[in-house]
């Protein structure tokens, strides 16, 4: 078993990857609790839900709460509903929650344990390649409909507990959607998990000891940054590499229509081509086309309103007085932050979408 152990001034936790753990989280639990409630999605409840409860003493009650999978139910209804639902059903102070699912449902579950009676301790039990990056860092928020994860909070749970045997049934645009993240992880501070990573052809099952490898290398970036700046004041915006563009596309396109890892993938080409441009630099844009290409990345995504996109850049959470700020890189490994008059970023986003065919 990995285990990371992330230190934090909203407190500390560890992070533990191996396979087969779902059915032991009791162990991996520091406290006792005498009532659960499992938050997790349609898609998931059907394939793993169980394990979870068989892993508990009978004499703990755990209640279940299953939303409709997909984006589109990180929404502030979802939201009210579950706080209803532990109202009525008893949870109190000493409760748990537990997060069973990708991103949509730890960021969602980790908003309701955040808020429900100022605070209940939650854990993470991520199920998709993608949470790799959610479950770790406290980041907990739900969206609007005119941006991603505008409700929200910094609150990290108490454990994570990452099950690599639930990652196999992942369908192929959602691994997809997980490495988008890890090459960002990779971008951003690893070099070598970059190389390795642009070699990958994701479209064929990846085993356990390289998942967990990727796993372990992103969430090790995560950790080192999270633990310098928990709540965003300078080094966490890097973790923000090709989101600004790919926030706006998701809430552009309607949540769920395009998942976060692809809309993040187009994000980071964007970033990654003017950051060549403005430090001429190489940075290996064209093999990160190519290879989003060839792993079948969504990358002609249709027509997008140039205005409305710029529009959702200024409500991006980097923005200071409706300036846009952006993450480049001035090389491998080497992020920054750069700030956009909008004739400068409406000339570049421009120049990006008539190449991309979507102006
Ligand atoms: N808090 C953070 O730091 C952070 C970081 C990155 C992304 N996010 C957020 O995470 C969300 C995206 O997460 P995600 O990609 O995991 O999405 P998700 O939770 O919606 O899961 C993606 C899809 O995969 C299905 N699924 C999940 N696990 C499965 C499994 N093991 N087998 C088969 N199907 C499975 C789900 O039902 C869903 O349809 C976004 O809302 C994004 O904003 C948050
Ligand atoms: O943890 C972070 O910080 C990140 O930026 C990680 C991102 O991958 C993630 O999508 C995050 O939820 C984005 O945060 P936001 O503050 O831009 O909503
Ligand atoms: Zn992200």
């Amino acid at each position: 078993m990995h285990t990371e152990k992330i230190q934090t001034n909203l407190g500390s936790y560890r992070v533990h990857v191996a396979s087969g753990l779902r059915f032991n989280i009791n162990q991996l639990i520091e406290k006792e609790y005498k009532r659960i409630l499992l938050i997790t999605d349609s898609t998931v409840d059907k394939l793993y839900a169980d394990d979870i409860s068989k892993g508990f003493d009978e004499a703990v009650d755990i209640l279940k709460y299953v939303v409709p999978s997909g984006e589109a139910s990180k929404n502030i209804e979802e939201y009210y509903r579950l706080l209803t639902y532990s109202i009525e059903n008893n949870m109190d102070r000493h409760s748990l929650i537990i997060a069973l699912g990708g991103g949509m449902i730890g960021d969602l579950s980790g908003f309701v344990a955040s808020t429900f009676m100022r605070g209940i301790d939650f854990i993470q039990v991520p199920t998709t390649i993608l949470a790799h990056d959610s479950s770790v860092g406290g980041k907990v928020a739900i969206n609007h409909p005119e941006g991603k994860n505008l409700i929200g909070s910094f609150y990290p749970p108490v454990a994570v507990v990452y099950d690599v045997d639930t990652l196999h049934s992942l369908p192929s645009h959602e691994i997809r959607s997980g490495y988008a993240e890890v090459i960002k992880h990779g971008f951003i501070a690893n070099g070598d998990l970059l190389k390795d990573v642009l070699h990958l052809d994701i479209k064929n099952e990846i085993e356990n000891t390289q998942l967990i490898r990727h796993l372990c290398d992103g969430i090790k970036v995560k950790a080192n940054i999270v633990e310098k700046d928990e709540k965003e004041s300078s080094i966490r915006k890097f973790l923000n590499f090709g989101h600004t563009l790919g926030h706006a596309i998701e809430s552009e396109m309607g949540y769920g229509n395009l998942t976060h890892g692809e809309a993040v993938a187009i994000g980071m080409l964007f970033a990654l081509e003017i950051s060549e441009e403005k430090f001429n630099v190489d940075l290996f844009s064209s093999d990160y086309q190519a290879w989003m290409d060839f792993n079948h990345y969504p990358i002609k995504i249709g027509k997008l309103n140039l205005s409305h996109l710029i529009k959702r850049m200024k409500k991006d959470k980097k923005a200071k007085h409706a300036i846009v700020q952006m993450v480049l890189l001035e090389n491998i490994g080497k992020p920054i932050l750069v700030d956009f008059t909008d004739e400068e970023l409406s000339a570049y986003l421009d120049k990006f979408l008539r190449k991309l065919g979507s102006n």
